[in-house]
């Protein structure tokens, strides 16, 4: 794109802002527009209570700019609260108020800075402007997003940094970038424009020649620094570039220079003409002259809004001081504090100093700024509110699990060592149990029993450590997933089908790897079709084990408080198998459980395949001298173990119904879980 067309863009960025009276404070509007008329090298800055000035335009990376033309100029965004309370539901029921009565507003091009003692409510404030409050949470009060009450359309409007980021560790920053570019964005950006948003942002955050670094880990390769992770934190939220972002704390962790780095780049995206609001503990000197407003919080009060110098005035009208040697953020944020062994006296002079900013000149001001922005609200068309809710397009199911799948499926292969691994010790297990029975399935009375034993080998391999391998995976994951499930990025079905597809491969593989070195080595009946049939149930078996185990992942909050629960269950289901208790003598108070005992349907279906049809099985002599009995045919052997042979099918039916209602449960239980946080 040339460097006119980029000119024109912003010039257009400008206008748009200058349409919104808030932003430019007059009732004029053709006016202002021919009076900010820019030069192609010039943009607008707010300095943050309403007044626009020119300033000369600098790319961040002039270089990109020339390859990929400037970034398109965003809706500018406009947020507005009035008399918000923000109350917090204990156990009992009572309201415990976190943020009191507090108004505001914050206008497209500034970067607003909310301060406060810890405990403040700064975090409380910001998730509820941003409509991501937790659950158990009770807001009253109005917020507006231009000109429409805040809702869900949020989450696609507005970008949220956390304080803590989380990320899947494994993938490199393209890759993490890639699939949140195919999660985030309107499903009608095309291929080529997404990747070109990710090439941009890559260049813009100073992340391209990290592009194929892994983002965490701790395998001795190199991994992002704190600082990149914030940039990359900061690039997700932006690839839908929106008009609005919030972020908690975002220099919490970083050194002075990469604190400096990222609110520069916080600086440069509101200069852009995003409205870009942060929660933030004691910043510097330097780091405080990047923002155009600050907004001082005690208590759950607005203690003072309005610019850095409007508070030291303020402060001193109170008789508060600064000393020439104080940072004056450090010195508002003493005053403000509770003084420990005086709460009470802070507390008096905390709630003096908020009364006094609520009867002051700049608190009258900005109560008529936020009345009229109300006002406009109130006289907006029906038409263009929901012009404005309906505009974005969330990418289909499908590409959704998709890329989902794809995701899981880098975690998987990213390590092929781990895979590698687990095969080799999955064949270990298979030679050594394959080799204990080696020669001993033979059609004798002895063999009988070796037979049973092999089947139940395979049976057990294939159900207790995979069952036991994914109890950790949904508590580990459920932070990431629960962000982003908030953020509207997915829903509960679509994260659980996808992880579980992921997996899928491995639960086939290796099934199938054990059965056919046990099978042999063992040399059960040697038929394909019995074989096939085996390695079929086998597979089954396993699918059934792990949908089991993250029924129990996804119930559970933590692998320990899983495995204590579900130590008794598989105990219980392994006991009404059908090899160590005849079903028949099972007590009837118990005997329920085996219906629930996919060792017991798969016992039965595989004994029914090596045995339906069998004759001929020697009895020893001695042994029937000894009135010990004698199984001279297969349909002996399983009604020995009281199984029928007509129950085959019955028993694959049951093992697909367990399958799928220990997926329906495992949903069920982390959706619950979702819906409690
Ligand atoms: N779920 C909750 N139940 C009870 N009290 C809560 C809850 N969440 C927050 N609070 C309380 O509300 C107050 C404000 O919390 P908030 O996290 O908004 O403060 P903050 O200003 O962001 O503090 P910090 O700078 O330390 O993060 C704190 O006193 C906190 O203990």
């Amino acid at each position: 794109m040339s460097k006119k067309s980029g000119s024109d863009s912003r010039s257009v960025s400008a206008k748009n802002g200058s349409r919104n009276p808030s932003t430019n404070n007059t009732s004029n509007p053709s006016s202002l527009e021919e009076s900010y008329e820019l030069k192609p090298n010039e943009i607008l800055y707010s300095d943050g209570v309403g007044k626009l000035t020119r300033a000369k335009y600098e790319p961040l990376f002039p270089e990109v700019e020339e390859v990929l033309g400037p970034t398109p100029a965003q809706l500018p965004c406009t947020l507005v609260w009035r008399d918000l309370s923000v109350h917090v539901r204990l156990k009992g029921g009572t309201l415990k108020r976190l943020v009191n009565n507090v108004s505001g507003i914050a206008k497209p091009g500034t970067l607003v800075a909310l301060m406060g003692p810890s405990g403040a409510g700064k975090t409380t404030l910001m998730t509820a402007l941003a409509h991501r409050n937790p659950v158990g949470t009770v807001t009253d009060g109005e917020i507006a997003m231009n000109g429409l009450p805040v809702g869900d359309f949020m989450h696609k409007e507005s970008g949220y940094m956390h304080q803590d980021e989380l990320f899947v560790e494994e993938l490199t920053v393209i890759e993490h970038l890639t699939i949140m570019a195919r999660l985030r964005m309107d499903r009608r950006t095309s291929s080529l424009a997404r990747k070109r948003r990710v090439n941009q942002l890559l260049r813009q955050l100073a992340l391209y020649g990290a592009r194929y670094t892994r983002i965490g880990g701790l395998d001795g390769r190199k991994t992002l620094s704190g600082g990149e992770r914030k940039r990359l934190a900061f690039a997700t939220e932006l690839l839908t570039d929106p008009g609005l972002l919030f972020c908690d704390e975002p220099t919490t962790g970083l050194d002075s220079s990469s604190a400096q780095k990222l609110m520069t780049l916080l600086r440069a995206s509101a200069a852009q003409g995003k409205t870009v609001i942060c929660t933030i503990h004691q910043p510097s000197s330097e780091l405080m002259a990047l923002f155009d407003r600050l907004v001082l919080l005690a208590e759950g009060r607005v203690a003072f809004a309005g610019n850095a110098s409007g508070a030291l005035s303020f402060f001193e009208s109170l008789g508060y001081h600064c000393p020439i040697t104080y940072n004056p953020t450090d010195y508002f944020i003493k005053v403000l504090a509770m003084t420990p062994g005086s709460e009470a006296a802070s507390r008096q002079a905390i709630k003096s100093i908020c009364d006094r900013f609520a009867v002051s000149d700049a608190a009258k001001e900005l109560d008529m700024e936020i009345h009229l922005e109300f006002h406009l609200m109130d006289n907006e068309d029906e038409e263009s509110k929901k012009f404005k809710q309906d505009n974005f397009k969330a990418p289909f199911f499908f590409t959704k699990i998709a890329w989902l799948v794809y995701r899981y499926l880098l975690i998987i292969i990213r390590d092929p060592r781990v895979q590698l691994i687990r095969i080799l010790q999955k064949l270990a297990i298979a030679l050594t149990a394959g080799l204990c029975f080696l020669g001993t399935a033979r059609l004798t009375q002895s063999g009988v029993q070796d037979v049973q034993g092999a089947l139940f080998i395979i049976i057990a391999e294939n159900t207790f450590s995979p069952m036991y391998s994914v109890l950790h995976m949904f508590p580990e994951e459920f932070p990431l997933f629960h962000r982003e499930l908030k953020a509207g990025l997915y829903s509960t079905p679509i994260y659980y089908i996808s992880r579980m597809i992921a997996l899928f491969p491995g639960l086939v593989v290796e099934p199938t790897l054990f059965t056919l070195v046990v099978y042999w080595i063992a040399g059960l009946r040697g038929t394909l079709y019995a074989f096939g049939f085996t390695v079929f149930i086998s597979i089954l078996v396993l699918n059934v084990a792990i949908a089991c185990g993250s029924f129990f992942s996804c119930a559970f909050g933590s692998m320990p408080v899983a495995i204590a629960y579900l130590v008794p269950f598989d105990y219980s289901l392994m006991m009404t198998s059908g090899l160590f208790v005849r079903l028949s003598s099972i007590p009837k108070y118990v005997s329920w459980i085996r219906h629930l005992s996919w060792l017991m349907y798969s016992n039965e279906a595989m004994s029914i395949i090596q045995w339906d049809g069998v004759q001929n099985i020697t009895c020893m002599q001695n042994s029937t001298s000894m009135g010990m009995p004698c199984l001279a045919t297969g349909e002996e052997v399983l009604s020995r173990y009281d199984f029928n042979s007509g129950d085959l099918w019955n028993d694959v039916l049951a093992l697909f119904v367990l399958y799928l209602a220990f997926h329906l449960l495992a949903l069920i239980a982390l959706r619950h879980r979702t819906r409690r946080k």
